[in-house]
């Protein structure tokens, strides 16, 4: 999408926003977040760190305690409705357990937000979605698959310019989660805004521009997902040795080895972002005590080891 001043606006800015539950839990600490205009925005978290809840604030469907939440331009406290038609929501759960047949549910959808008739843009949406045969059909007699699709055709019915997925790869087949990201890739490039929570982190590895990092409640982080990964990434030089060893060398103490359990290999942790990586002189220092190895392969890594290391220790994760 071309950067104009329109687009350099975050579409969506949520300021110190708290909340807790009835029963005093405090769910969420002081979340302040921008969303980019037309980015995929990942919001990762373990079971329970607040991601829905703030998605159903964001999308007017809880209340926050304190705070303040702009989506496209309106206030979704005051000025709810015109906030609320902006967005598109797949949720997490199936309550679709209608009579209706699947093009009167999305066409009642859209009318539901204002929106003018448009048979061309559902069908398409439906097309897309491989529901058009389908269209006649009551939602009550779908497949949990099948429910799914309706639950984004629901979603996108009212063409809004914000599209929030709530883990919408959960239990869905691999032609489905093939469809939806082709989907999402193509809302991306029409300038659609879509953020995302998932466990499957490799797809916000794949899909997302940026990551957000929740976890008991509290952002922890924000970042371009290639940034994130070049600062905390890890990479590690594994040597398959030709001798096994019960235990690391006293003279190799001073380097950050570690010795596999069946003592083939050793491990070698550094970082990729010095210049300086000290493999050439390990390498030099292993001949010098005559420690052969008889293969050498380097590993990165993954969103998910970022991940899992921001979630246990944020702190030494972010030094
Ligand atoms: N209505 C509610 N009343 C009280 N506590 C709630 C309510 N809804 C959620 N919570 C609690 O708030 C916390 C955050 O829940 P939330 O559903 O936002 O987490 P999540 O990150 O989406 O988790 P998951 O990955 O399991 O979907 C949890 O401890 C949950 O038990």
């Amino acid at each position: 999408m071309p950067i104009s001043a329109e687009n350099s606006v975050p579409i969506i800015f949520v300021r110190d926003v708290n909340k807790t539950y009835a029963g005093g839990f405090q769910a969420l600490k002081k979340i302040n977040l921008e969303i980019k205009r037309g980015e995929i925005f990942a919001l990762l978290g373990p079971n329970g760190a607040g991601k829905t809840t703030l998605i159903s604030i964001i999308c007017g469907i809880v209340k926050a305690s304190s705070g303040t939440i702009i989506a496209g331009g309106h206030d979704i406290v005051r000025d709810y409705r015109a906030a609320r038609a902006s967005i598109g929501l797949v949720p997490q759960e199936l309550y679709t357990d209608s009579f209706e047949s699947v093009w009167a549910t999305i066409k009642f959808s859209r009318g539901l937000f204002g929106k003018a008739p448009n048979a061309t843009y559902l069908e398409k949406v439906l097309r897309d979605l491989s529901l058009w045969d389908k269209r006649d059909a009551k939602i009550m007699t779908l497949s949990g698959g099948m429910k799914r699709r309706v639950l984004i055709a629901k979603a996108l019915a009212h063409e809004p310019t914000i599209l929030f997925l709530d883990e919408p790869s959960a239990g869905v087949d691999v032609e489905l989660r093939h469809d939806m990201w082709r989907m999402v890739r193509e809302l991306r490039e029409q300038g659609t805004t879509i953020i995302l929570t998932t466990h499957y982190i490799e797809e916000a590895e794949d899909m997302a521009d940026r990551i957000g990092v929740i976890s008991q409640g509290e952002l922890i982080v924000v970042e371009d997902k290639d940034v994130l990964m070049r600062k905390l990434g890890k990479k590690q030089l594994m040597l398959t040795l030709r001798q096994p060893m019960t235990s690391i060398p006293a003279e190799l103490s001073v380097w950050p080895l570690a010795l596999s359990d069946d003592g083939h290999t050793l491990v070698y942790s550094f970082d990729s972002q010095k210049e300086e990586t000290g493999i050439a002189e390990l390498l030099r220092t292993l001949g010098e005590h005559n420690i052969e190895f008889k293969d050498l392969r380097s590993s990165e890594s993954s969103l998910e080891d970022i991940f899992v290391s921001l979630v246990h220790q944020p702190k030494e994760a972010l030094e």
